[in-house]
Order: structure tokens, then sequence, then C-alpha cells
């Protein structure tokens, strides 16, 4: 059965950025032939791939021209924003869709996969409710309490989130969250704020001929609804960390196919609680670039061309820190890559974004230490020594 996977393949990557970079570093290794897509120019992963095309994701006419074009046996979405609909139709035709078309149609936007986790899989999340309008999300707001947090269906990164701490903070974040929306929806989700004590994603291997697989929790802290920091491993009691396996393992197989998968839970002192999950690597796992023998982004190829994983190898307290731009620029220049390098156990991962705006994540700080506090301490460190320079 092993014997029989040939390569090289052809992999069309529907997401061009920083994680489609690694993932196409570890592609391009076995030696596949990789098509980076995006909507823009020198995308971090067009900069490695064989070949790229720059296209709406969200045209269907577009998504059908390149497929037709590269002919590719994989497609891998790196982004929420791509019309799955299409995605359903390649898979019709033969192209397998990592993991399924089912699954990027489920997580592209947060009410269909909040429904399956709640509804369907009777999984315990934070309480919600949905606004079209802003009388629905004044509405929705007193019933589910203050304070609350808002988010468009249709975002990632905490693009367009705010928290509501009362009515009067209803209309803002309706109007923020409808600007910072992705896509053409115009509907939002509010959900009661959880007052958890960690944060973590649990990376999810679901393969195709083994069982599903679990790298160590990684925790981490976010602003403004984005990643800050993240590390490996979190702190957590063996009862809370099996609880939240089972429940990854009952969302992912919900949702088929083979592929890593970055669930989000709140730990909160009594409880796990299920947030959001993406069917790829996941931004808090770039922490693994430096924390494991196998990455996140090698684990996904491997469980997506169905490559044994023997042994996943945590490597012991690990951290990583975003390194995000503060301006609005066209030219880019970084300094203090060698000061921050001067550390041992440093590394530093510079995206090659062509542009840079306002908290735009531009690259990664990486760090082992003797402790997690420690690793966390370098990682910061390191990130906050490079400096963007236009
Ligand atoms: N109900 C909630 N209660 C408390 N904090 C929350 C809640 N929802 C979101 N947050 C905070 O905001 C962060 C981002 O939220 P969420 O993961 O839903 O957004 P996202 O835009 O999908 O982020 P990403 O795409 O980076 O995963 C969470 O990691 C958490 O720190
Ligand atoms: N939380 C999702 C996430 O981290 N996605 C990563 O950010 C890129 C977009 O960056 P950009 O907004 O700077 O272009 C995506 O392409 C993906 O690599
Ligand atoms: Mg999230």
């Amino acid at each position: 059965m092993m014997s029989s996977i040939k390569l090289p393949k052809k992999l069309m990557l529907l997401g061009s950025g920083e994680l489609g970079k690694e993932f196409v570093i570890a592609a391009k290794r076995l030696g596949n032939y990789v098509v980076a897509v995006d909507r823009y120019p020198d995308a971090p992963a067009m900069q490695v791939a064989d070949a790229n095309e720059v296209i709406s994701m969200l045209n269907p006419d577009d998504l059908e021209a390149v497929v037709v074009k590269h002919q590719p046996d994989f497609i891998i979405p790196e982004i929420e924003a791509i019309r799955t609909e299409k995605l359903l139709e390649f898979e019709q035709r033969g192209i397998a869709i990592v993991p399924t078309a089912a699954a990027t149609n489920y997580t592209m936007n947060r009410d269909r996969i909040r429904e399956l986790a709640h509804q369907e899989l009777g999984i315990r999340t934070a309480r919600y409710g949905y606004a079209t309008t802003l009388d629905e999300s004044i509405a929705v707001s007193e019933k589910i309490g203050f304070p609350n947090v808002v988010k468009p269906v249709m975002s990632s990164s905490g693009k367009g989130q705010s928290t509501v701490r009362d009515q009067s903070e209803v209309e803002k974040a309706w109007n923020y969250a409808i600007a910072g929306s992705r896509g053409d929806s115009q509907k939002v989700i509010v959900e009661e704020f959880i007052h958890f004590e960690l944060e973590i994603t649990l990376l999810t291997i679901k393969q195709w001929n083994a069982p599903t697989i679990f790298c160590s929790p990684i925790g981490h802290r976010q602003e403004r609804g984005d990643y800050q920091e993240s590390w490996q491993p979190a702190e957590m009691t063996d009862t809370k960390i099996l609880e939240a396996q089972e429940i990854a393992k009952k969302v992912t197989d919900a949702l088929g196919g083979a592929g890593i998968f970055g669930v989000e839970f709140f730990i909160t002192k009594e409880e796990v609680i299920f947030s959001e999950l993406s069917p790829r690597p996941h931004d808090t796992g770039m922490v693994t670039l430096i924390s494991q023998n196998l990455n996140e982004f090698e684990l996904h190829l491997r469980a997506i061309l169905g490559l044994p994983i023997p042994k996943i190898e945590q490597f012991g307290a690990s951290a990583s820190a975003v390194i995000l731009a503060s301006e609005r620029s066209d030219s880019i220049n970084y300094i203090g890559v060698a000061e921050a390098l001067a550390e041992k156990d440093v590394d530093i991962r510079l995206f090659g974004k062509p542009n840079a705006h306002p908290y735009r994540r531009m690259g990664v700080a990486l760090a082992k230490g003797e402790n997690v506090q420690q690793a966390r301490e370098k990682a910061t460190k390191a990130a906050s020594q490079v400096k963007i320079q236009p």
C-alpha cells in the first residue's frame, strides 16, 4: 500500500502567505512540484514555488482557469477566503482537495463549523448568536450578555473582531465587523466572553491509513484577535489534554480527509471549550519550526500524501514571537537580525512580504529555552530586536 505512493506530486496552494511558504519548503524537500496562488504577486510562498498565479480566489472563473492550466493532483487551501463551492466541483472531477472540499466549506465561515461542533456533535462552545443587521446585533448582544465578542462570520487573524462591554459599544462593534468582513458576507457572530486561564492550539493530524495523532498542546497569547506569541508544551493536566484530544478527534472525524488541523480551545479552571479550527497548519503552530523533529508543515505534507509519521518528537520548552510592521511601506529592509541571532537557540524567519502595513506579520522569532518562560523571553526579545525600515 505504502509502496504504491509515487512522487513527485503536483500541488496547488491556494493562499501563499508565511504558512504556505513553509509548506512549499517541506514539499520541495521531497521533490514535489508546487504552484503557489494568491491575490498579489511575490507572496511569500511564490518565492519558493515552481510556478505562481495571481488571481481572486473568491472568483470561480479564476479558479477554473488556473486548475485547467496546471492540472494539480492536490489543491491545498492556505486561507479561508476561497470560493469553496468551486472546490466541491473540482473534487467531483477527481482532484483531491485537502483535507476535503466539505471541510473547507465548513470552516470558510465561522457559523458552519460552529453549527457542526455545537448543534450536530454536541460539543461545548461559548454561547453565541448571529446578526445580519444592527437591530439584530443589539438584540443578540442583550441575549448573550456582556462582555461579549463580535466577529464577522468570514474573517481571520482577528480582522473585524472586537469585545463589547455594554450596549453603548454594540453599534461600533457591528460597523467594525462589517468593515473587516472578508468576502461577500454581512453576518456577524456574537459570542459569550470566556474568561480563560489559557488558550491552546491542539495540532491534530488525521491520516489516511493510520490513527489520528496529536502534537503536544501549544499555548498562545493574542492581542486584537491576532497571535503575538506561542509556546510548547502548554501546561495542562493530562485529563484536560485527553479531553481536548477527544473533542479534536470528534470534529476532525466529522470533517474527514487527511492533513493537519489546528484545533483551538479555551481552557478554564473547570472546562475545555472548543473555539474554532483551521483545516491546515496554524499560525501559532509556527513554534514547531523549532520545537519538533517534524514541523506542522512537514506533518501536513506527510498526512496529505499518505507518507508515514513514525514519531513526533518534541524537543522541550520552545516559543515563537511575531515580528509586526508598524507602518505602511512598499520597500522593506530589516535591521537587528544579526543581534537577534547572536543568542544561542534562537532563529528568525522573515517572510519576504513585499509590503507592510500596521500590525502586518512580517516574520517570526523562534527560541528554545530551559523552561517555557525562558523560551518565551528569548523569542520575544529576538522579535523586538528585528526592526523594519522603509
Ligand atoms: N468568546 C471569546 N471569549 C474570549 N476571548 C475570545 C473569544 N473569541 C475570541 N477570543 C480571543 O480572540 C482570539 C481570536 O479569535 P478567533 O480565533 O475566533 O479569531 P480568528 O480571527 O479566527 O483568528 P485566527 O484566524 O488567527 O485563528 C482568540 O484566540 C481569543 O484570544
Ligand atoms: N491566522 C491565519 C494566518 O495566520 N494566515 C497566514 O497569514 C497569511 C496572510 O497574511 P497577510 O494578511 O499579511 O497577507 C496567510 O496566507 C497565511 O499564511
Ligand atoms: Mg483563531
